[in-house]
């Protein structure tokens, strides 16, 4: 068996990807934002707060015949914007891509903060790391991949996501004609519920790639590509105009500025992200200053691979042999 799902990006700086699913019977369909950096499945629901709620989708277990409350557990997770949600658990049917998995914790929020309430294109997450990272107590639960993983073709999922196109999450099967070069794989570490991998070394402007590895994580919840200041400084010494604006808190330029390519080498294969993909926005609409799409990991303290990176490969996610596959598109 296996699962296809369409992504969308949610607006026009690719912030976040949006992918509709299922929860229930008969079917609530939401909008989710799939996060290979998280591991909870939370929706806003008939127990957020009404005004929190106000312009979202929500889930409503009491509409639902297969609903069951899981007596006595809650939740509450942090990401790393510093946004924040917490609640209580439902398991119910839920649905991606036409793969349904019939008891899943679905995480209700009774308190989102102030990025949720404004986030209206989306009603929660759905976390795609390990279920090492699931906030649920007193018993941690799974999430919908782990759950699935066992009667899918293959215990394993991609990522295709496209900058200002629809783009797909794949379960069970590798299309490879979503790739343009071969998939390169490279182990993959799950211990703090992320996707952690190294990359082998890493070029600008498609200059041989150096020897230095970069250990970081595949994350599809976060939009840019935050990396070690020595690589970011490394890449934005080649754009003239190119300055870190305090306002910003990041790395700005001219919009006007022909872009370099970054490349890092990962399980043997080159990942080249071209430079028009770090060209991400205007700092604010009209302006002829724009934001750079690799910034600065340091106040983080790891290194993330996110939605710049991943547009321009096709990714598999394979649970089964704990490894990350990386192809061009
Ligand atoms: C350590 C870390 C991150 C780790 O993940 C991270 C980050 N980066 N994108 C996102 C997140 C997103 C994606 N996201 C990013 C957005 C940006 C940059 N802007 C301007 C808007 C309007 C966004 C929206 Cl709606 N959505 N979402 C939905 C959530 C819950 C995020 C949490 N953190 N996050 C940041 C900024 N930092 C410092």
């Amino acid at each position: 068996q296996t699962g296809s799902a369409n992504t969308n990006p949610s607006d026009s700086a690719d912030d976040e990807y949006i992918t509709n699913v299922s929860i229930g019977t008969p079917a609530q369909v939401l909008p989710l934002d799939f996060d290979t950096g998280s591991s909870d499945l939370w929706v806003f629901s008939s127990e957020t707060p009404k005004s929190s709620a106000s312009g979202h989708v929500t889930y409503s277990p009491s509409k639902s015949s297969t609903a069951k409350k899981l007596s006595g557990a809650s939740w509450s997770i942090t990401y790393g914007d510093h946004s924040s949600s917490s609640g209580d658990v439902y398991t119910d049917k839920v649905t991606v891509g036409g793969f349904s998995v019939s008891s899943q914790a679905v995480e209700s929020a009774t308190k989102v903060s102030t990025q949720f309430v404004q986030d209206t294109v989306i009603s929660g997450l759905l976390g795609l790391g390990f279920d090492v990272g699931n906030t649920v107590k007193p018993r941690a639960q799974k999430t919908w991949f782990s759950n699935a993983a066992n009667s899918l073709a293959q215990p394993l999922f991609t990522a295709d996501l496209k900058h200002q196109q629809t783009g797909s999450y794949n379960f069970g099967f590798i299309d490879t004609t979503l790739a343009k070069g071969p998939i390169g794989y490279t182990p993959a570490d799950g211990s703090e519920g992320y996707w952690g991998f190294t990359a082998t070394g890493y070029s600008v402007g498609g200059a041989k790639l150096n020897r230095n590895s970069i250990t970081g994580i595949a994350d599809t919840g976060t939009t840019l590509l935050l990396l070690d200041d020595d690589v970011v400084n490394a890449y934005y010494n080649n754009v003239e105009s190119a300055q870190y604006d305090d306002s910003q808190q990041g790395v700005v330029f001219d919009c006007s500025e022909d872009l370099p390519s970054f490349s890092f080498g990962v399980g043997g294969t080159t990942i080249t992200i071209p430079g028009s993909l770090i060209n991400l926005t205007p700092v604010s609409d009209g302006s002829s200053t724009c934001f750079g799409g690799l910034q600065s990991s340091a106040d983080i303290g790891i290194n993330i691979f996110g939605d710049v990176a991943l547009k321009a490969a096709l990714v598999v996610f394979d649970l089964g042999n704990e490894r990350l596959g990386w192809a061009q598109k």
